[in-house]
């Protein structure tokens, strides 16, 4: 018996199972006991719970399991047929009927059995009697001579698909081969087509003498059944290669790339995109599909170490640009990356007018914005530091590879599917953006929210302590010595350096809070979150981005800018131009490493998007690097 309500009725122990035979294991019965269970939680409301309880009380679900009880009873009964002439015997009985004295009855019977959907039905059971189930061959002819090279007829019915496979001519004896088989396509599909398999005619045509273009003609031109006469490969090409999963890291454009064999076959993807490779059989071109777009057939990319060629050959050619299906990629992570540093120069700027117009020392230190309690991590000179943090003279010996990354960096990295168990440490959360667009304000309502859940880390300065300060609680006060060692041995996450002295978040603190069992949340520089990508903190980067402009104006009428010696100054048309447009270059530049964006539109809004974006990376299936997961990283 199914309920049909939502689980108010109580479990019936007595009920009998729904099938009339009641197989004691049948799954309708089965299901029946789940419902009575799942009821109970129902109503406690236990997270999920409603989605099974809706999935397992769906009627066709209901529907499926029935017949399923029902085929399973059948197959235990073994039925064999009465007879397997059912036909021949329902013909014998009509001829029976015309020599029996006509009645009304008999004149229906007649009919009945003589009706077009009654034959049907018996040659449809004599079929399943006989078992009869395999086409009809025409016989092989006798004289086929020996030296024949055996043939395979393949007839594929063309739609609006293509047909999923790429044509070659080989190199020494001018045969047209079948270069390779998209995944997914209508050739793979039909699995009658393989890589290697010489074609000898299409549609009756012969290939024999003809480009492949021309022979791409014929495809073209063709309507309907496409007939191919081929010489099958001898050892059909196996692919035994496990599924790799891999974000790009780089974007492509196929239709721009000269060298794919087939553009038409080509995938275009974007930086960040999850792909999964299907095919790797060839060094130069793998096959792929992105994951978001899972039920289209697989295209052709360029492979790793064919695309680090394209990415190193377009580094070397500038300004020439051979690879433009490169081209948005490394020529913006190369000529903006000056532009990145927009607040390096105003830095720089405001340097010059720093000693005249220096802030109040409580005034430079005490920015919260209404804060209502102490929460570390929010001081104005570690938030300037940050912005002059690719001026640190430290960072050119200790980072010098990190600007070359994005350029000529890994084109694909390996990634799989991770979700946190609740034993396990938090993830980091990095939120990023660019100066002014409330990455703080963000980050201070959603510790407030729920301080004992969500925290930031403790910064290190080489800075003498104040008086009303403690070690610890503002900073870890720190000699310049034992600052640098930390940087040295790679375990400053980032760092930067503000009016002499040194101010960055090491990897300690943030484990600290981590071991706590809190979230924490930090805010980063995007060329900082490379040093946290690590098994340990398995960082969630959340990009924190600007609406449009007159959205902005509106919104930020009241908002005030930090800078480096003016206190509490409005946002001006300028700083929400260069606002947008540092934050477009971040996402050109990094949005690969970005897991989640959010518009900070409405303060309001943003917050409860973050607190859920959080929630899901905690607690949801995310795509990470293999490298975090493998069990060596496990175990070290
Ligand atoms: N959604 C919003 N609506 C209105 N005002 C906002 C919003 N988000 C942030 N603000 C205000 O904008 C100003 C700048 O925000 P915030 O200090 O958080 O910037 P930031 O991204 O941390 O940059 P920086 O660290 O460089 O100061 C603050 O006055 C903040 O209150």
């Amino acid at each position: 018996m199914i309920q049909s309500d939502r689980g108010e009725d109580p479990p019936d122990k007595d009920s009998k199972p729904s099938t009339s035979t009641s197989p004691e294991n049948g799954l309708s019965k089965i299901l029946r006991l789940l419902m009575q269970e799942l009821s109970l939680f129902y109503s406690r409301d236990v997270n999920g719970v409603c989605l099974l309880y809706d999935l397992l009380h769906s009627p066709w679900l209901q529907a499926l399991l029935k017949i399923y009880d029902c085929l399973q009873e059948f197959k235990e009964k073994k039925p064999v047929p009465a007879t397997p002439h059912a036909q021949a015997l329902s013909q014998e009985v009509v001829e029976l009927l015309l020599e029996t004295p006509p009645s009304p009855e008999i004149q229906e019977l007649r009919r009945t059995l003589q009706a077009p959907h009654f034959k049907a039905l018996l040659s449809a059971h004599d079929t399943v009697a006989q078992k009869d189930f395999e086409p009809l061959l025409p016989p092989l002819p006798d004289n086929i001579p020996e030296s024949e090279e055996a043939m395979r007829i393949v007839c594929l019915v063309k739609n609006q698909q293509p047909l999923g496979a790429t044509i070659k001519r080989h190199e020494m004896t001018g045969d047209i081969l079948v270069a390779r088989i998209i995944h997914g396509g209508l050739a793979e599909r039909s699995g009658l087509l393989y890589a290697g398999d010489k074609l000898v005619e299409v549609n009756g045509v012969s290939v024999e003498g003809l480009d492949p273009e021309q022979v791409i003609h014929i495809l073209a031109m063709s309507r309907g059944t496409i007939m191919f006469k081929v010489v099958p490969v001898s050892d059909p090409p196996v692919n035994n290669q496990k599924m790799v999963y891999v974000r790009a890291m780089t974007d492509y454009w196929p239709q721009e790339d000269p060298a794919i064999p087939c553009m038409d076959a080509g995938l275009h993807f974007q930086k960040g995109d999850i792909l999964q490779i299907v095919d790797q059989n060839d060094d130069l071109w793998w096959q792929a599909r992105k994951i978001s777009d899972s039920a289209t057939c697989a295209g052709l990319i360029p492979s790793n170490h064919l695309l680090k060629r394209k990415q190193r050959e377009f580094w070397w050619s500038q300004p020439y640009q051979p690879h433009t299906c490169l081209k948005s990629t490394i020529s913006i992570s190369m000529e903006e990356e000056d532009d990145m540093k927009i607040d390096e120069k105003c830095v720089e700027a405001d340097e010059e007018t720093f000693e005249s117009e220096e802030l109040s020392e409580d005034k430079e230190e005490f920015v919260g914005h209404g804060q209502t309690f102490f929460i570390a991590g929010f001081r104005r000179s570690m938030r300037l530091c940050r912005r002059k943090s690719h001026l640190c003279p430290l960072r050119a010996g200790v980072c010098c590879s990190e600007s070359s990354y994005s350029a000529v960096g890994a084109p694909y990295e390996e990634v799989t599917r991770y979700q946190r168990r609740p034993a396990d440490k938090h993830r980091l959360i990095v939120l990023v953006g660019p100066s002014g667009v409330g990455v703080n304000e963000l980050r201070r309502h959603l510790i407030e929210f729920n301080p004992s859940h969500f925290q930031s880390a403790v910064p290190h300065t080489t800075r003498s302590k104040k008086s009303y300060e403690m070690n610890g609680r503002e900073y870890h006060y720190v000699s310049k010595e034992t600052f640098e060692s930390l940087i040295y041995s790679h375990r400053m996450l980032e760092y930067g350096e503000y009016k002499g002295h040194l101010y960055g978040t090491s990897v300690d603190t943030v484990q600290a809070v981590l071991d706590e069992g809190k979230v924490c949340v930090m805010d980063l520089e995007p060329q900082d979150i490379q040093m946290t990508r690590t098994h340990e903190l398995k960082p969630y980067v959340i990009f924190i981005k600007p609406s449009n402009m007159s959205c902005m104006k509106q919104s930020r009428k009241n908002a005030k800018i930090i800078t480096d010696y003016f206190v509490d100054m409005k946002f001006k048309d300028e700083d929400l131009q260069e606002m947008e447009d540092l934050a477009q270059k971040m996402e050109t530049q990094f949005g690969q490493f970005f897991d989640h964006v959010i518009v900070n539109d409405n303060l309001q809004d943003a917050c409860a998007q973050l607190l859920s974006a959080i929630q899901k990376a905690q607690e949801e299936l995310q795509w990470v690097p293999a490298t975090w997961i493998s069990s060596d990283a496990e175990s070290s």
